[in-house]
């Protein structure tokens, strides 16, 4: 606050996550919690975990109050420059493809098991067949 806008870097974040001297990057932000770390209600450890990294989920899963927000203003020191934030991963659920890969042996199993019966059919009629068959030739 007050202090000007600075613009850091992404790997500016893993030389400052330790008790002495701990950031966080949240939406963008970049916050210096270091005297936070004892007063914070959740409790210094979740930040130190937080901090070398986007915090972003970890700070918005918890679900904090207008009143954390409004505190976090005391401790903002700058910008992360977004073209240095890593992607984030973002896991698909292979729907289509894992069901076309799973009808396929689904598939597979439905015509044996329509198939062998009537193998099972066959066989036996063509044994009584060769039977008879015997049968008149003798
Ligand atoms: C500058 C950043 C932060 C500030 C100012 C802050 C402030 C607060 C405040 C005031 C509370 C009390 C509940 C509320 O008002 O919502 C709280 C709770 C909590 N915070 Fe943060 N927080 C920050 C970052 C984080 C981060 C990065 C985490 C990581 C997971 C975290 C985890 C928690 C947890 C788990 C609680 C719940 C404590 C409980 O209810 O037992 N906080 N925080």
């Amino acid at each position: 606050m007050g202090s000007g806008e600075k613009v850091f870097v992404y790997e500016d974040l893993v030389k400052h996550k330790d008790r002495n001297d701990c950031w966080l990057l949240i939406s963008g932000k970049v916050y210096n919690v270091t005297q936070f770390l004892e007063d914070h209600p959740g409790g210094d450890e979740v930040l130190l975990a937080a901090s070398g990294k986007d915090a972003t989920d970890d700070f918005e899963d918890v679900g904090h109050s207008d009143d954390a927000r409004e505190q976090m203003q005391k401790y903002y020191i700058g910008e992360v420059d977004a073209t240095t934030i890593p992607a984030r991963r973002t896991y698909k659920a292979q729907t289509s493809t894992a069901a076309t890969q799973q009808d396929e042996p689904g598939f597979l199993f439905k015509i044996i098991q329509f198939l062998v019966p009537l193998l099972i059919l066959g066989f036996a009629f063509g044994l009584q067949f060769l039977g008879k068959k015997e049968k008149t030739e003798t």
